[in-house]
């Protein structure tokens, strides 16, 4: 074995190599507890590469607690996983596993830091993993994301204080991108925003998956963006996923969660309006 393959097989994935595997997430038998609060009792789950996986659930079933657990800011009490092919639970907080600069976090409320301005805040990851990068260059790669995330080029001189809660969101997406990710974690990207502002951030976020060929894990109460943009939906309760597959597939199984979630008012509205879209972009007799 040559010196190089033998240090990716310690190290894995080069900094410029993409993973090229079919699951760039593995739970396995995931058990997170709080004191004696059972959050995640042997939760499993796998994400597809290239997809935009939703994952939904009552307040307070451990969905940001599982984003958390995935990218290393959680400790799990037991369990297995696995990103990009390396162990997260196995690796001790601090140890660089080369994995950080691969994925991207938009959490919820932008989590910006107040006191920079936007730019300055998508320049903070770049300075972390290239402290050797040229001001000038660090300046423009930020303005790009800024640009990227569909916020004007100005907006990068502003301080987060000085944005709407729309603009927030993108500020920290823009903070997402910076490393050029293949893996983004957005954490109820839409929460707070108004309908046409959410239905435009989905937009983005697809767009943005397919041009640039992300895998998106996706935690949202967005019952639009769910039939918008998620390829597929996770569905935790009862202390797991109790169910991972299109709409159409959670809808023929028959837990009363997933029932009075995607059937009751509200899940009815999303559909209907999904369904009106459709017809408007495909009118019947336009096929032939
Ligand atoms: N660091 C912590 N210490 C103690 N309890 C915690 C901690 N982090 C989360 N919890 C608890 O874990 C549970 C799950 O929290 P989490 O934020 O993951 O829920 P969620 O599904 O994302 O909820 P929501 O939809 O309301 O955002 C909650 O009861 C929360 O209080």
């Amino acid at each position: 074995m040559s010196e190089e393959e033998s240090e990716r097989e310690t190290k894995g994935l080069g900094r410029y190599e993409r993973f090229r595997g079919d699951h760039p997430i593995v739970v396995e038998g995931l058990v997170n507890r709080f004191g004696d609060q059972t959050i995640h009792e042997d939760l499993s789950l796998t994400v597809n590469r290239g997809e935009i996986l939703g994952v939904v659930g009552g307040s307070g079933t451990g969905k940001s607690v599982l984003m958390r657990s995935i990218i290393g800011l959680q400790t799990p009490n037991a369990g297995q996983i696995e990103v990009f092919g390396r162990s997260i639970t196995d690796a001790e907080p601090d140890e660089n596993l080369g994995l950080r600069n691969r994925w991207g976090v938009l959490f919820q409320g932008g989590a910006l830091f107040s006191t920079l301005t936007v730019g300055e805040n998508v320049e903070v990851p770049l300075k972390q993993f290239y402290p050797d990068i040229q001001p000038q260059l660090l300046h423009e790669i930020a303005r790009y994301k800024v640009v990227m995330s569909g916020l004007p080029e100005e907006a990068a001189s502003k301080y987060p204080s000085e944005l709407s809660g729309g603009m927030k969101k993108r500020a920290g997406l823009a903070r997402a991108l910076a490393l050029d990710p293949e893996l983004l974690f957005l954490d109820e990207p839409t929460a707070g925003l108004d309908p046409i502002g959410a239905a435009k951030f989905d937009r983005l976020t697809r767009e943005l998956q397919q041009t640039l060929g992300l895998t998106v894990f996706l935690i949202t109460h967005d019952l639009d963006t769910l039939y918008e943009i998620c390829d597929r939906v996770a569905v935790l309760a009862d202390r797991q996923v109790i169910a991972v597959g299109t709409i159409p597939e959670l809808l023929e199984t028959d837990h009363p969660w997933i029932d009075e979630y995607f059937n009751g008012p509200r899940g009815r509205a999303a559909r209907e309006s999904k369904t009106r879209a459709e017809t408007m972009d495909n009118p019947p007799g336009d096929g032939a």
